[in-house]
């Protein structure tokens, strides 16, 4: 039996499998009916959220404020007396952990590129105050274009006093975990990402992690000695870039400005990571302005104004989708698309 609730989102969502689970929630794949766009639908059942409500609200409000291209865009947000719907952009590519399995580890070259879009993604994160806490190649999905796409701000947190204050709540992934938080000291968000994208790093060039153990103990107590294997195939550079991230001392750990112009991630490529977005809410398409105006049957000042409020409402959706159509060189005309 369909939850009625279930019928709003039918209405214009058409539902196909399952493609993720996590905790309290599934990720559908389903296509936004009226320009024929494929979207992921993140479902979380408020009554099985418990007292994690508060993280799903923390990352719907980070979603509705992070804009940037290697970071996996929210397309629409409902809710309804028991249940909490994200739609979000659309990453076939699947999880990078899932692509570095296959190919056993990536090449300095390929994992430069990722790690340079990872730099971007997170610098942009930490620039508008949050730290995303969960950094892991199962938190980063690849698009169609093989574009890396940062997912799950669930545990993301903004402190209260801005990046420079402390947070205490100790959270994530224990093997991408800094030793400052595994020691349940209170700690920078942001010099803990910092590690996190070490682990990350370490991941990409060998294909496995530099600190495991079934033991959570004796993993804790290998995070906290930050001694790693150093395969033989790991280049001067990228050893010494590794173990500036991998740092167990936070105030020695290499900041996200100095990654962005390291040379190891400079190398092949003449201008440092930008960390800014390349999109930019306060200006609007006006051919999906118009196309949406004139299928509406308001004026294209009143559905302007409309878009520019980013309610992330079935508007929001629309605007978005058919702007991904225009993109891929698609026509955006709404009347002939239904
Ligand atoms: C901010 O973005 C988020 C936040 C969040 O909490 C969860 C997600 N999760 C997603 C999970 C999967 C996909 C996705 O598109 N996966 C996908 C799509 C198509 C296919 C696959 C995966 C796998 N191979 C078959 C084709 C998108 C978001 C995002």
């Amino acid at each position: 039996m369909i939850p009625y609730e279930f019928s709003l989102l039918e209405e214009h969502y058409e539902m196909h499998e399952t493609i993720g689970r996590g905790g309290f929630a599934k990720v559908k794949l389903a296509t936004h009916v009226l320009t024929d766009e494929k979207v992921a639908i993140k479902i979380m059942d408020k009554r099985k959220l418990g007292d994690d409500l508060p993280r799903v609200l923390t990352e719907l409000a980070a979603m509705k404020i992070l804009d940037h291209q290697n970071i996996c865009r929210l397309i629409q947000a409902l809710e309804t007396e028991n249940y909490i719907f994200m739609v979000l952009e659309y990453c076939p590519g699947g999880e990078l952990f899932d692509y570095i399995v296959e190919k056993d580890r990536l090449s300095e070259v390929e994992s430069r590129s990722f790690f340079r879009q990872i730099i971007s993604a997170v610098g942009y994160v930490h620039n508008l105050g949050y730290a995303h806490r969960d950094l892991k190649p199962e938190n980063l999905l690849l698009d169609e274009e093989q574009k890396l796409k940062l997912i799950d701000f669930g545990l993301c947190a903004k402190p209260v006093g801005g990046m420079d204050s402390k947070l205490e709540t100790c959270c994530g992934s224990p093997a991408y975990a800094a030793p400052e938080l595994v020691s349940g000291k209170a700690y920078l968000g942001s010099e803990a990402d910092i590690w996190s994208m070490g682990v990350l790093l370490y991941a990409l060039l060998c294909g496995f992690l530099p600190f495991d153990d079934e033991n959570i103990g004796h993993l804790y107590r290998k995070i906290l000695g930050g001694h790693y294997q150093q395969p033989k195939w790991l280049s001067d550079d990228s050893k010494k870039l590794i173990r500036s991230m991998l740092q167990v001392d936070p105030k020695r750990r290499i900041s996200i400005k100095e990654l962005c112009c390291h040379p190891w991630v400079m190398e092949g490529y003449d201008t440092p990571v930008l960390c800014d977005t390349q999109k930019d809410r306060k200006f609007l398409d006006e051919d999906c302005v118009k196309e949406m105006s004139a299928f509406r049957g308001v004026s294209v000042n009143k559905m302007r104004e409309a878009l520019l409020q980013w309610k992330f409402d079935f508007d929001t959706a629309t605007y978005l989708l058919l702007l991904q159509r225009k993109k891929r060189g698609l026509p955006i005309s709404l009347f002939n698309v239904v």
